[in-house]
């Protein structure tokens, strides 16, 4: 797979561009310039941007990039909407939230950003089951939606994937897959631990602006190469994900199947 490939699959009507970098470092460093870039040229034409966040190690070595990038504080982010795609469903503060990972590597890091536009999944000591806090997010999302819609306009989504290509708290095989006219859904029984969270459904994820799915290791790289030969939603949830203007694919060179080994 060369860099800046542009490939197209089954379930994207446009080319997803597939962005290879030498290594997982310079890969978060990557990511963490272009949510720079792309919050910078969002907020040139209009406010408030909404981000979508993801936890991972990519995505959470990419926020803590960002919060030491030093074109960071170019974003005006009192004008930034935090939210997330998907959340692991334990006490607030837990170090496992995707959430306290958040704060802990790029939130805590902004004073400007206001703490009433941050917008985490309702944890597991405030509501008593996944479900209600997917149907108090999905509520939320559609405050912050224009007219009639259920989600806000959500300018950039990320998306870490794991080794089995499940993306936000969608996992191969899972009920969640097949929810429909909910933007939320209540997951029990992940084979990642915490078995219960919460996640953005398809539906949800196929309504921003752009996707990008972030992915390090060459314990991804069979899971990226069956995203994107096609394989069914089923088998490779990661597969089936697009931006409605942009689905980026970025990548490290172990991933991308590039190299052998990580270095
Ligand atoms: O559990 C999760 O895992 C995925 C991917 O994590 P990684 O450590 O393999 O990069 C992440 O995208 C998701 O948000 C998270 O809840």
């Amino acid at each position: 797979m060369n860099a800046d490939q542009p490939t197209s699959g089954h379930h994207p009507t446009h080319a997803r561009l597939v962005v290879v970098h030498p290594d997982a470092g310079v890969l978060a460093e990557a990511v963490a310039s272009r949510l720079v870039t792309r919050l910078l040229d969002v907020q040139s034409v209009r406010q408030p941007v909404h981000v979508v966040l993801t936890g991972g190690t990519v995505g959470i070595a990419s926020l803590a990039a960002l919060a030491r990038h030093p074109a960071r504080d170019a974003v005006d982010w009192s004008g930034v909407h935090v939210w997330w795609g998907d959340e692991r469903f334990l006490p607030d503060g837990d170090p496992d939230r995707n959430e306290t990972q958040a704060r802990e590597a790029l939130l805590a890091h902004l004073p400007q950003l206001p703490a009433e536009n941050v917008h985490p999944m309702p944890a597991s000591d405030v509501v008593a089951t996944p479900e209600e806090s997917a149907a108090d997010y999905a509520a939320t999302l559609a405050e912050h939606a224009p007219g009639d819609a259920e989600v806000p306009e959500l300018d950039v989504l990320l998306l870490g994937m794991g080794p089995d290509g499940h993306v936000a708290s969608l996992f191969p095989g899972h009920p969640g897959l097949d929810v429909a006219g909910v933007p939320t859904a209540g997951v029990h029984g992940s084979p990642k631990p915490p078995p219960e969270r919460v996640t953005l459904t398809f539906e949800a994820i196929a309504r921003a602006r752009q996707v990008w799915v972030v992915a390090a290791g060459s314990e991804k790289a069979p899971a990226v190469a069956a995203a994107l030969a096609g394989a069914p939603a089923h088998e490779i949830p990661a597969g089936a994900v697009a931006g409605t203007e942009r689905t980026l694919w970025l990548l490290d060179a172990a991933a991308a199947g590039t190299r052998d080994a990580d270095r």
